[in-house]
């Protein structure tokens, strides 16, 4: 009994992706099936280099293909391509070439927004990703020192555009390469707006997977101009455990409710810090209060970041915790925060886009 195409895309529509609750075959994601007697090769093409479920995914295929009937070898070979989120259009008519804009938002400062906004772009990069990091919190500034590009400044190619930076594989732009620590302090209303638009629109990004965007904290005017103008995938909210800050993370979630945009999910970021001495666990802010406020809400939680001492000197030193000790607990988190991120951005894509599905002929 000869093997046909058709046997091979019903084997994979047997295949769930187990994040977006959708088979491989409706999702899109099986390509270029080529059968020849016994033998079948095809691509399966994730929708994130960063995919929380792939192990699960490549099994899954693998079991599939080897209950085919009269199928004995098969190859498959693995891709990715990042879709835009949100009606199938990239993020809005400013930034053509950027498929989806991540904000990383908290309810008030110190939690660890920026951390968590350089580290978790910095691993999707790593996974091949092409991504940028824009520095928008106009209030304390940070990515200049937390990616070691401190004084350096952008260059305009026209007089009328910026080059980013370039850092730990992101094009990196921030309100502190251009102004004075203090000067944006003082910004509100459309001097804000006027800012950040050029932020946005003036910086010769090309093209993007993935553009995070380290919001300031608490305040609705960003978020508001931003909803404006841009489609943003959605907003990753990051919170400490105490229930003081868990307050702050409720009025975050409003407001992100209010303009329309997407809560991706929760961090929760000085979880514990775990004793590098003894192994001793201690919830210094206490513990869990981030997976708490993400079921209160009915969002996905992300994930936890320890409290620790690499996190904090790497942030100084301007090399992010992912590059600098990739194999710490510290980074390994955030990795997973990574790849939830891009799984819960490819869910909210499979929402809106109409998917080109591979006939059998
Ligand atoms: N998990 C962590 N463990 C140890 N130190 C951390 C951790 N996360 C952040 N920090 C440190 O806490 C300080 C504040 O972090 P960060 O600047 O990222 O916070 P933020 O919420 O962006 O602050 P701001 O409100 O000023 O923008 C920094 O010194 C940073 O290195």
């Amino acid at each position: 009994m000869s093997v046909t195409q058709a046997d091979i895309l019903a084997a994979m529509s047997k295949v769930m992706d187990p994040e977006l609750h959708i088979d491989l075959v409706k999702a899109g994601m099986v390509k270029d099936i080529h059968v020849s007697g016994d033998t079948a090769k095809l691509k399966i093409e994730l929708t994130t280099p960063a995919c929380p479920m792939k192990g699960k995914i490549q099994a899954d295929s693998e079991a599939a293909l080897k209950a085919v009937p009269g199928l004995k070898s098969f190859d498959i070979e693995w891709g990715a391509r990042v879709r835009p989120a949100g009606g199938g259009m990239p993020a809005g008519a400013l930034l053509p070439q950027v498929k989806n804009i991540i904000l990383v938002g908290a309810g008030k400062g110190g939690v660890g927004k920026s951390t968590v906004a350089l580290n978790l772009a910095t691993a999707l990069a790593q996974h091949g990703a092409k991504v940028g990091l824009l520095d928008a919190d106009f209030y304390g500034p940070s990515v200049p020192l937390m990616t070691g590009l401190g004084d350096k400044r952008p260059v305009s190619p026209d007089g009328k555009s910026l080059n980013p930076l370039e850092a730990h594989g992101l094009k990196v732009m921030s309100i502190g390469f251009l102004v004075e620590a203090d000067q944006a302090l003082i910004w509100r209303g459309p001097m804000l707006h006027g800012a950040l638009m050029q932020l946005v629109r003036d910086v010769n990004w090309g093209e993007l997977d993935y553009l995070v965007l380290d919001l300031p904290p608490g305040t609705g005017d960003v978020a508001l101009t931003l909803s404006q103008s841009v489609r943003a995938a959605g907003a990753v909210l990051v919170t400490t455990p105490q229930d003081v800050a868990l307050a702050d993370v409720v009025r975050a979630k409003q407001m992100f409710d209010k303009v329309h945009i997407p809560v991706l999910g929760i961090v929760e970021n000085m979880s514990q810090f775990v004793c590098p001495n003894c192994s001793h666990t201690t919830a210094i802010f206490n513990h869990g209060g981030g997976r708490k406020a993400a079921q209160m809400f009915g969002i996905p939680f992300l994930g936890e970041i320890p409290l620790d001492l690499k996190v904090r000197e790497s942030g100084d030193s301007g090399v992010p915790v992912v590059v600098g000790a990739k194999d710490s607990p510290e980074a390994k988190a955030f990795q997973e925060v990574a790849r939830n991120v891009a799984g819960r951005v490819s869910a909210q894509s499979i929402k809106s886009v109409p998917l080109p599905v591979m006939q059998a002929r």
